[in-house]
């Protein structure tokens, strides 16, 4: 062995920094509250959706932050570019990956993934009957496996947002969307005539880290768990 590399591996090898996948949007003012009471507190214009910065530092020199498009957050969890992250259950349910492990519901973004209809047909229809539907939603899996399990043959048009506008245009019969207090849907016209689940956000880990770094990822994930006691019994 040379000099030089015994040398090296007498230097201890620090550990990149953790890093947590925050979702842009509306869930990430629910965050703040949540970082705070978990002792996590990133920089400054993390929360600010105006700052063009994606990663961010934090209090912890071994937790690093990056803001991400809700849907992205599983993907960069998934894939272990994020080790730990927050996301909805709806996109959890979406893409389903079998690297993610979701150990907490942090009990923010409550809402609900439903099927909706023009109100006029909602009153004439029963989704009993249902056999073939065309449907469109941001949400391709959950809808194909909620009415395969029905038994209904969906054909899927896949959008990325204004779902509403689809049946009045006649590009589907039903909209696959997430509800929260209605208003959306009643402002187009729309019935929410079935829910296929309840949606909140979830704390959501990449399973290797919590092998390979257990004692970091098991810390933050307490972490987490005593802000939401403390916020049960506040
Ligand atoms: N009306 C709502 N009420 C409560 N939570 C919601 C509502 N709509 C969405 N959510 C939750 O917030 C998450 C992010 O939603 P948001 O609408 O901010 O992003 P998005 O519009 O899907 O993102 P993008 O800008 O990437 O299209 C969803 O995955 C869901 O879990
Ligand atoms: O029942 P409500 O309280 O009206 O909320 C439901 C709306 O919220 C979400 O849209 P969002 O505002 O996130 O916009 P999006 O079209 O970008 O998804 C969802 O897609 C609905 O359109």
């Amino acid at each position: 062995m040379s000099a030089l590399s015994s040398a090296a591996s007498l230097v201890p090898e620090t550990a990149a920094p953790l890093v947590l996948a925050l979702p842009k949007g509306r869930i990430l003012a629910e965050c703040g509250p949540l970082l705070q009471a978990a002792g996590i507190a990133p920089a400054a214009d993390c929360l600010d959706e105006d700052s063009r910065r994606l990663r961010f530092e934090t209090n912890d020199p071994q937790l690093d932050v990056v803001r991400v498009r809700p849907f992205d957050v599983a993907t960069f969890v998934a894939f272990g570019a994020a080790q730990i992250g927050i996301c909805g259950a709806d996109v959890l349910m979406e893409f389903d990956y079998p690297e993610i492990y979701a150990p907490l519901d942090l009990r923010i973004g409550g809402c609900r993934v439903s099927i909706a209809e023009p109100v006029e047909q909602a009153m004439q229809d029963d989704p009993a009957r249902w056999s073939q539907v065309r449907v469109a939603t941001k949400y391709p899996n959950i809808a194909r496996r909620h009415f395969a399990a029905r038994g209904v043959h969906a054909d899927i048009v896949h959008l990325n947002g204004a779902m509403e506008l689809a049946p009045g245009l006649g590009l589907s019969r039903l909209i696959v969307d997430l509800v929260q207090t209605g208003s959306t849907l009643k402002a187009n016209g729309l019935a929410e005539v079935e829910v296929i689940a309840d949606v909140s956000s979830r704390l959501i880990v990449n399973r290797t880290a919590l092998k390979t770094r257990p004692e970091e990822v098991s810390a933050l994930i307490s972490r987490f768990r005593h802000a939401l006691a403390a916020g049960q019994s506040a």
